[in-house]
């Protein structure tokens, strides 16, 4: 038995159980994802992160000067200290308040001790990684890393998987170009696309990007997972594992808004970087070359998340790499990107909400400006199996339960989801689809082979037009 599970055997919570239903996830349910959360994955990561600071140490001396020599050792010792809280399942500690701290991380540090507090209230004792629920102790775990950083004087903003995302692009490089080339292809037969093809590759589109999703570094615990191949001559392949296609959904809302006039507005909360970035960019290149959006709001995290979430140094990243690459589809796809970001037709958002621990039904209230802002959209393309979770509350849902009850009243305006399932948490599925999966594959809800394409198909949003 190793160090670890020893150290665990102290815990009078564990159950060998899975999630019952109904309840949110938590690691201390042994027979899912969330226990492998803490108990492999995280601690993982941590140990990638102490890693790269040893070997990238001059690099780093180098570009942040002599002083953070120090700074390196000290997030070292700090994050091998969060790794030990983490594997002795100590309680959840507030995040610390340094004097010159910026009013905006004073802010943000407030909130987080603030939730501790409300935790520790409604769990009747101070939350611990194994017993609270998984969501907030595993944004707490991301929180923690920047804090480990935001301490020091010269890293404070040094992103420690940078390195890991711009590897996950380089690596996916070839099967970005085929598909580069079908994008501009589509992008040139714009007048001459008729609606009817347009439907049909709208419904492509979606697909590429949600099956992007199944390339992020969280859940490899940062080992590459990059995409190989043609994706365009994987969609078929990968259409018995689609299980929830609201495509068509997404089509009528968009051309319902349009039939009104105005302006079109589709604000998407990007998920990860490297592939799936670019996957997401072409989806967003295809509404616009097409008119079938006139401004697109692209959201990314303000710090490090989830060691894939896309930040704006990341999207920038990445644009300029297509354009440095010696080719020339890749190229011109990144100055049609770049002209979009410098006509307005996209912008880039950030907002503190996406990196905070709370579930979307909350953001009305923890994030109402936030809230505001999303409902002026005329759909909303929420991407990734985090922002899955936090839309359904992280609950284990009967998998029948649709996906508008699973929301529990979030609906700023139309969204979709597009989520290959890497968690134990699924809404709206057909009546006995769940429970076939569980009998044949008991780890389908952990290995992102499935994916959603997941609307709130049953709500009544009248098409907005803004202007
Ligand atoms: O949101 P993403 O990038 O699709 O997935 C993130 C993820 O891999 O990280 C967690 C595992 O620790 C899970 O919530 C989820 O599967
Ligand atoms: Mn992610």
């Amino acid at each position: 038995m190793t160090e670890r599970q020893n150290s665990l055997e102290g815990i009078t919570d564990l159950q060998d159980t899975v999630t019952p239903f109904g309840v949110q996830l938590r690691a201390k349910y042994k027979r899912t994802g969330a226990y492998s959360t803490f108990n492999d994955r995280v601690p993982v990561i941590l140990t990638r992160v102490i890693d790269s600071l040893s070997r990238d140490k001059d690099e780093i001396v180098k570009k942040y000067g002599k002083s953070s020599s120090e700074d390196v050792k000290q997030v070292i010792g700090y994050i091998s200290k969060l790794k030990n809280e983490i594997v002795t399942n100590k309680p959840l500690i507030p995040l610390i308040c340094v004097p010159d701290e910026s009013p905006e991380d004073k802010e943000n540090i407030k909130m987080w001790n603030d939730y501790l507090e409300e935790r520790t209230k409604i769990e009747g004792k101070v939350p611990t990684w194994y017993n609270t629920v998984v969501l907030y102790a595993e944004c707490y775990s991301y929180r923690r890393v920047i804090e480990g950083f935001k301490l020091t004087k010269t890293l404070r903003s040094y992103d420690p998987f940078a390195k890991l995302k711009e590897d996950s692009f380089d690596g996916s490089t070839a099967s970005a170009i085929a598909v580069a080339n079908y994008t501009l292809g589509q992008v040139e037969r714009a007048q001459q696309a008729s609606s009817a093809e347009l439907k049909h590759e709208l419904a492509k589109f979606l697909r590429l990007s949600l099956w992007g999703n199944r390339c992020d570094l969280s859940l490899s615990g940062g080992a590459e997972n990059g995409q190989i191949g043609n994706p365009l001559e994987l969609l078929n392949a990968l259409e018995k594992d689609l299980l929830v296609d609201d495509s068509n959904f997404v089509w009528d809302v968009l051309t319902k808004a349009q039939k009104k006039g105005g302006q079109v507005l589709v604000d998407i909360v990007l998920d990860n970087a490297g592939y799936e970035l670019f996957t997401d960019l072409r989806l967003a290149t295809f509404l616009t070359a097409h008119n079938i959006a006139n401004r697109i709001r692209i959201y990314v995290k303000d710090s490090p998340w989830f060691i894939s979430d896309v930040t704006t140094n990341d999207f920038h990243w990445m644009i300029e790499r297509m354009n440095g690459l010696s080719n020339p589809d890749l190229n011109q796809l990144a100055k049609l990107i770049k002209g979009y970001l410098e006509s307005g037709a996209w912008s880039i958002e950030e907002d503190t909400f996406w990196t905070t621990p709370f579930p979307f039904m909350e953001m009305s209230q923890r994030g109402p400006t936030l809230y505001a802002k999303l409902s002026e959209a005329n759909l909303l393309i929420v991407k990734g199996d985090l922002n899955y979770r936090k839309l359904v509350g992280d609950v284990n849902w009967e998998y029948s339960t649709s996906f508008l009850e699973a929301t529990e009243g979030f609906l700023p305006t139309n969204f979709v989801s597009l989520r290959s399932i890497k968690s134990n948490t699924c809404s709206g599925l057909k009546s006995e689809q769940g429970q076939y999966l569980d009998k044949i594959d008991p780890s389908w809800m952990l290995s992102g082979q499935y994916g959603l394409i997941q609307g709130t198909i049953d709500a009544c949003i009248c098409s907005k037009t803004s202007s």
